[in-house]
């Protein structure tokens, strides 16, 4: 036990501090305990099993076990219980795994009954990280506007990758090792935002690193603040350094914003359409000719940007470092991905929608290495407010969290036959065959989210900026492939293994790779 050493005060004021150190214990004994009494308890539907308690196994367990193990679990669960629902023991309690029949009927539910952005509140404890939002600005925005202007940004985005790689990836035709996970974030992140708000965002220092630091301060601050009882969190919050720090991304996120505002000449008293004197082709000026009454002043446009770089950033970055480590890993597909990706840029030097489209192999390998490694191990994470009675009578109790086992249902052997064989042509194969009937052949897309692909989600918030990352990735892995040699290094030996947090599967930092000029 520590002894609290006061040597040169006087006596009273030795008690006094005797007696602050014993509120202090006492508090913080008395807190867990009593969100414990006052917690508010989900009802469990009774009649559906609980996975990960063999017999002697403590719920508790159960639940640490999640952390670390989720995978294995929710694998468990799906090849046990396949077609019906089973809970899932978390940290935060039992969690509804849905069968694809609820999630088909769920899908298209209003959100006060079906709650998306809560369980993102969650996840990334949006209380303190500012992470989250309910504004429907962004969304509607990638949704329509992004898709539509897709064409128009591919080429200055291309150009900003290449920029990159050059700025970047400094090396020649000799093998030089390179940190080449951190430098393909760098490389999403001026990419991404080229589409953010154009040229002068994607050169803007202070931004990238305000967009890049609040993405690791929030994921970390929201980890280390889930590990304190919620009633004390407020409490703790401000001795969190990365929590501290989040207001300084945000101020910077604004300074950023409004030097480009105010060259556009934003006026945002003007009607719609009228608001700036030059309409780039950009995120920020779609935000802007689409802001409604509320949605239009500066600092929100700025808060919004940051928030949809969040949701554009580490994921559309992990793809092709998981990508990297599956070619280093399965070196036999870089000649014929190669070969593909030469063939198309000769035929057609501005890689446009349609020639990126030709990029079928590439598409394959990109699909089968995100069925290994997606981001998250379930998706289509909802919460159940009031409880949600299905068409067959199944009842969802109120306050439940529910999902879908998307990894666990990627590997269904039914669908993808032998589903822990790597075969990066396996989609490939799977279009091959189903040529002729559009709706299937766009269901072995990378891009696709449909019931056996849930990546991306389903339903109304099936992630729209899902063809943005496919087109920002295929532009990615052509320059890579086209213009560099890439392998781990000697002492490298295996594919380094992914970081596991809940639900969460993030790509290793830590892979030694070389890489040369071809
Ligand atoms: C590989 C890259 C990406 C992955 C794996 C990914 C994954 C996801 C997932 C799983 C969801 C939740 C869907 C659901 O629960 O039904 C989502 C939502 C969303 N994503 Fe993505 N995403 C990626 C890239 C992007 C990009 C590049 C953007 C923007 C340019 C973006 C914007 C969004 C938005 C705005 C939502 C919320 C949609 C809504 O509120 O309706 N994502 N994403």
């Amino acid at each position: 036990m520590i002894e609290l050493q006061v040597p040169h005060l006087p006596d009273a004021f030795r008690g006094q501090v005797a007696r602050s150190a014993l509120y202090i214990s006492i508090f913080l004994w008395a807190v867990p305990l009593l969100e414990y009494i006052f917690r508010k308890r989900v009802r469990r539907n009774g009649s559906v099993p609980v996975i990960g308690l063999p017999s002697g196994t403590h719920l508790k367990d159960a639940r640490q076990k999640f952390y670390s193990d989720a995978q294995s679990m929710l694998l468990e669960g799906y090849t046990k219980f396949k077609g019906s629902p089973f809970y899932v023991p978390t940290p935060l309690g039992e969690r509804l795994m849905i069968p694809p029949k609820y999630v088909e009927e769920l899908k298209g539910a209003p959100m006060e009954d079906v709650d998306f952005v809560g369980t993102f509140f969650e996840m990334f404890e949006g209380k303190y990280t500012t992470m989250g939002s309910r504004s429907q600005l962004h969304p509607r925005v990638t949704r329509l506007q992004l898709n539509q202007h897709m064409e128009s940004i591919l080429q200055p985005v291309r150009e900003e990758i290449i920029d990159t790689f050059e700025d970047e990836v400094k090396v020649g035709s000799e093998w030089t090792e390179v940190p080449f996970a951190d430098k393909l974030t760098w490389i999403v992140a001026r990419a991404s935002s080229r589409m953010f708000g154009g040229k002068e965002l994607a050169r803007n220092a202070p931004w990238l690193k305000a967009t890049q630091d609040f993405a690791m301060d929030g994921f970390i601050g929201a980890q280390k603040i889930k590990q304190y009882p919620k009633l004390i969190r407020p409490f703790v919050a401000p001795f969190i350094a990365e929590l501290r720090r989040i207001p300084r991304h945000h101020g910077a996120v604004r300074k950023a914003v409004s030097s480009i505002l105010e060259a556009r000449g934003y006026d945002p008293r003007k009607p719609v359409g009228s608001r700036t004197t030059s309409k780039p082709s950009d995120f920020l000026q779609w935000m802007i000719d689409d802001a409604q009454p509320g949605e239009e002043k500066p600092e929100f446009l700025a808060e919004i940007l940051l928030k949809i770089s969040f949701a554009a950033l580490h994921t559309s970055a992990a793809s092709p470092m998981q990508l990297v480590y599956d070619l280093c890993e399965h070196p036999e597909y870089i000649a014929p991905l190669r070969e593909e990706v030469d063939k198309v840029m000769n035929e057609h030097p501005v890689l446009d929608k349609r020639a990126l489209g030709k990029l079928r192999k590439l598409d394959s390998f990109m699909k089968e290495s995100l069925r290994f490694n997606p981001l998250l191990l379930v998706t289509f994470e909802r919460i159940i407010h009031n409880g949600y009675t299905l068409s067959d009578g199944f009842q969802i109790p109120p306050g439940t969290f529910v999902g879908s086992p998307s990894q666990a249902i990627a590997m269904n052997p039914e669908v993808y036959p032998d589903p822990e064989k790597f075969d990066g042509w396996r989609h490939e194969k799977m279009l091959q065959a189903v040529e002729k009937d559009p709706s299937a052949a766009g269901r072995t897309k990378w891009a696709s989210a449909n019931l056996d692909n849930m990546a991306f989600g389903y339903g109304r918030h099936a992630c729209p900026g899902r063809f943005f990352a496919d087109y920002e990735i295929k532009l990615i892995m052509a320059h890579l492939l086209s213009t560099y040699d890439f392998e781990y290094v000697k002492e490298q030996k295996e594919r380094p293994a992914n970081l596991n947090a809940e639900t969460q599967m993030i790509p290793n930092h830590q892979a030694k790779i070389r890489m040369r000029r071809r």
